[in-house]
């Protein structure tokens, strides 16, 4: 497609969909503006965008497809700038943000005047910020959740999917509220209570300091989306404030019975606790792309001994294969370790497993 795309917020996400918007329709010209002017120079220096817009007017004007990926509740206050400016008849606004029931609200003063608003929410991402974590593969196979209102035609829908389908994702449509109610259940709240744990390692770490040592492995791990953006995750909890405080409450109802069960030492109840829970689990899908992205991770079961990693890292390289991360699960009281090793997506950890299994006799698995 030709036409000039306007991306605002040239971050993680933003500064993404530039890539794939310019890779699947190189015709385009895409147009960026960020407040922030370094992440405007990175991301011309990168080429994630073609040019630089110097306000917000400038690059709105002129442009085909205005996409926000802004901190939510700054896309609310530049979805009343636009509605302010000039814009063409046929432009389609769209935005990236986490939360829909807000913007959607929002962006009702554009209908009036006969702007298309289709709010979308690309389900991927990471705890990087900022343009130099953009990559055009981010949203490959993951959903990608559009919230249209019923007075949007649907060839105007059809027009942002073909815009949007570098990202290879999967278009899902969604009303705001069943979006804000989902998404808080398996991506907002889990943030509020990784952030509660490592609060709770913290306060233990002020007398303790062996804590921060020992959760260097799982602990990390499970609580990793703690250390995205501080400002994207106010934004999207003040926004989806009523389905987080209604989550909270069922928590905390939760969290009475684990209480009652351990007082009682109810055995049988507990076990079911965990079994429940281990059940709907191992059933979620593993090869679906979620909103809280998967790791690409690789298990391999090795002798340990000094040199193990460079001897498996030398086969990966001399098959072109890109790694993201590398370490020891940990130490068994065996003569194995665990080698976990992270790769960007499914095909490489494929071909990853291939190619050990070719240059050794080291077990593979892609779950512990
Ligand atoms: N990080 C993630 O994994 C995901 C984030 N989102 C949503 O996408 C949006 C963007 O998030 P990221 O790209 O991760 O954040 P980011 O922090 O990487 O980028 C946001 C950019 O917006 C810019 N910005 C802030 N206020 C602005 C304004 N008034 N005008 C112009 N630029 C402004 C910032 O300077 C920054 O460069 C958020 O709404 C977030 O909820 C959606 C899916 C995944
Ligand atoms: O892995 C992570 O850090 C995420 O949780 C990614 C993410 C963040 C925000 C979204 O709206 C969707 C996905």
């Amino acid at each position: 497609m030709k036409g000039h795309v306007f991306v605002i917020g040239l971050g993680l996400i933003g500064g993404s969909l530039a890539l794939c918007i310019k890779q699947k329709h190189p015709d385009s010209t895409i147009i960026g503006y960020d407040i922030n002017d370094e992440q405007c120079k990175l991301a011309k220096m990168l080429g994630v965008i073609d040019e630089i817009a110097d306000t917000i007017e400038a690059g709105a004007v002129q442009a085909d497809l205005i996409v926000i990926s802004t901190p939510v509740k700054e896309t609310e206050h530049i979805l009343e700038l636009l509605n302010e400016l000039p814009l063409k008849n046929n432009v389609i606004v769209t935005d990236a943000g986490s939360t829909k029931e807000e913007i959607v609200k929002k962006a009702l003063c554009l209908k009036e005047k006969r702007i298309t608003f289709i709010g979308g929410h690309p389900m991927a991402g990471s705890h990087k910020s900022g343009v130099t974590a953009a990559k055009s593969i981010l949203f490959e196979n993951a959903f990608y959740l559009l919230t249209p209102q019923e007075h949007i035609e649907k060839d105007k829908i059809d027009i942002l999917k073909e815009w949007l389908s570098g990202t290879k994702a999967k278009f899902l449509i969604l009303s705001p509220e069943e979006h804000d109610y989902l998404t808080g259940v398996i991506s907002h709240f889990p943030h509020v209570i990784a952030a509660s744990l490592v609060h709770q390692a913290e306060q233990t770490s002020q007398d303790q300091n062996l804590v921060t040592r020992l959760a260097a492995g799982g602990f990390r791990d499970i609580t990793r989306i703690a250390s995205s953006s501080p400002e994207m995750w106010r934004d999207i909890s003040l926004h989806n404030k009523k389905v987080l405080l209604t989550l909270l409450e069922r928590w905390q109802t939760e969290m009475e019975k684990v209480v009652t069960m351990l007082k009682e030492e109810n055995g049988e109840e507990i076990y079911n606790y965990f079994f429940d829970a281990k059940q709907f689990r191992d059933e979620l899908p593993i090869r679906e792309k979620g909103a809280i992205p998967a790791f690409y991770d690789l298990f391999v079961d090795v002798p340990d001994y000094p040199g193990v990693i460079s001897e498996i890292t030398g086969y990966l390289a001399e098959e072109n294969i890109s790694i993201t991360n590398i370490r020891i699960l940990e130490t068994r009281e065996t003569i194995y370790g665990v080698l976990v090793i992270s790769f960007q997506t499914e095909e490489d950890r494929e071909r990853a497993a291939q190619c050990i299994k070719h240059y050794t006799d080291y077990e593979t698995s892609i779950g512990p």
